[in-house]
This record gives structure tokens, C-alpha cells and sequence, in this order.
């Protein structure tokens, strides 16, 4: 089973719709460099709700190998929820992905595990990949080690989902966000394992192994490599890395080949 590389970059709360024309210019222009191959790699960027219109027009137009979606999304369809955003919107601008229980959403937002769970079915009904987050904070990882809040979380979101309407997982331990702080290699492999063995348990060994478990949390060029040459995992969630073209282009060109 061959899973493709998958180089995601979350904005987060930056660039504008002005700035981001820019960017995604920029970086599909330092992206096409012929030198390096990146072609077994898929690269979606994840920026804000009001930029969307904007980056979505910019790569249909210019038919740039870039994917795009959203960084979260209302578990409603419509309605009187003033502030939320439809799965339906974001599917209508052709968005491929919605990222799903960011920690940043769970601690800020108070996004339950109920929360997401439903948010992961809103996504399906619209035909959107979740990248669903989980992570451990540093209190967990003491008191339970690295995997058991990030397996809890993702039986949590998948209750009741039927997995073959598509996933991407996304393991980030709260305290590496950010902070230049990285999880090492080994813990996460140690967690996509588990995570993948969830999967299989959940959906079938099939589903399990054509689905995609990325790294998240202080990704940099200088380190992309490491996380990529663990079995289980398969890309990378990128924050602050991906605001830096050249940066992110260098993350992006780390190709690795899956499986067999
Ligand atoms: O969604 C991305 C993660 O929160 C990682 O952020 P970071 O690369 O700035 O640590």
C-alpha cells in the first residue's frame, strides 16, 4: 500500500485575501523550480476563511499543483449560528480538506470531542477530508505518556464515522506547537503506530493502511526528514514553517516513498 506524502501548511490567524495572492504566487513560482523533484508529494495549503475565494480563484486559474481547504468548519449545515461557516460553503469553493479539533480550537474554543466528532461527519456530508488534530499536552504525556490522550481522541471523533469517506490524521502534541520544541521521531512514529492500529481496528486493515498520518509541531526544513523516514509517518502539519516560502518549499521537497 503506497500512501502519498502529504505536506499541509496551516496559517492560522495570518495573511489577508491581498496577502495571500502573493504568497500562494510566490510559493507555487519557488515550487515549480525544475531542480527539485517534489512530485510525489501533495501540498495543500490551510489559510484563512477570507482568503479562500481569493486562493481558490488564483489556482484554478493559473492550474497550480497546489490543494487548499479550511481550518475548521461549523458541525451545522445553515441556520441561525452567526459566525459559522457551512462544510457546505467551503465545498461550493472547491476546498478539499477542512482541518478538524486543532488544539488551538479545543483550548480556545472549547471544542469538545463531541464537537469534533460531529464536525467530522458535517465534513463528510459535504464531501471534505477532515485532517483531524489530536495531541497530547505536556501534562498528559507525564501522566499518561504520549499516546493515550491522541488515541482517545481520535475513537472520540470517529464514533460513529465511516472512514472510507475519507481521512487524514494529523498527530500533534500541544506542547511541540509553536514552542521550537519538537516531538523526536521515535515518539512520533510510536503514536501514528498506535494510531494506525486504531484505524485498523475501527475501519479494516484496507483503510488503515491507505490512510495518511501526519506530524505536526515545529516541522522546519531542518527536521522534515526525520519525521518522513518513520514507517508511519506520512507528511507533515506545518505552522510557522509554512509562512516562510523558502521554508516551506524546502520542507515540501523531502519526498519519501511509503509503504511498497
Ligand atoms: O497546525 C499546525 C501546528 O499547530 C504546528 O504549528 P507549528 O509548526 O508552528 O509548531
Amino acid at each position: 500500500m503506497t500512501r502519498t506524502p502529504f505536506i499541509a501548511g496551516n496559517w492560522k490567524m495570518n495573511l489577508d485575501h491581498l496577502q495571500s495572492i502573493a504568497f500562494v504566487q510566490k510559493l507555487a513560482w519557488s515550487l515549480s523550480d525544475a531542480k527539485h523533484d517534489f512530485a510525489d508529494a501533495e501540498v495543500a495549503v490551510f489559510p484563512p476563511f477570507t482568503d479562500l475565494r481569493s486562493v481558490q480563484s488564483l489556482i484554478s486559474a493559473d492550474d497550480l499543483p497546489l490543494g487548499f481547504g479550511a481550518q475548521d468548519l461549523s458541525q451545522h449545515d445553515s441556520g441561525a449560528y452567526t459566525g459559522e461557516v457551512s462544510g457546505a460553503f467551503l465545498a461550493k469553493l472547491d476546498c478539499a480538506y477542512v482541518i478538524i479539533g486543532h488544539s488551538e480550537r479545543r483550548q480556545y474554543h472549547a471544542e469538545t470531542d463531541e464537537v469534533v466528532n460531529a464536525k467530522v461527519s458535517a465534513a463528510h456530508r459535504h464531501g471534505l477530508v477532515p485532517v483531524l488534530c489530536v495531541g497530547e499536552t505536556a501534562e498528559d504525556l507525564e501522566q499518561h505518556g504520549a499516546s493515550a490522550v491522541p488515541v482517545a481522541q481520535l475513537r472520540a471523533a470517529l464514533d460513529g464515522v465511516d472512514v472510507s469517506k475519507g481521512l487524514v490524521v494529523a498527530y500533534e502534541p500541544v506542547w511541540a506547537i509553536g514552542s521550537g520544541q519538537a516531538a523526536t521521531p521515535e515518539q512520533a512514529q510510536q503514536v501514528a503506530a498506535a494510531l494506525r492500529a486504531v484505524l485498523a481496528e475501527l475501519a479494516g486493515d484496507e483503510l488503515a493502511a491507505s490512510t495518511r498520518i501526519l506530524y505536526g509541531g515545529s516541522v522546519k526544513a531542518a527536521n522534515i526528514a526525520s519525521f518522513l523516514r518513520e514507517p508511519d509517518v506520512d507528511g507533515a502539519l506545518v505552522g510557522g514553517a509554512s509562512l516562510d516560502i523558502d521554508e516551506f518549499s524546502s520542507i515540501v521537497r523531502f519526498k519519501k516513498h511509503v509503504g511498497a
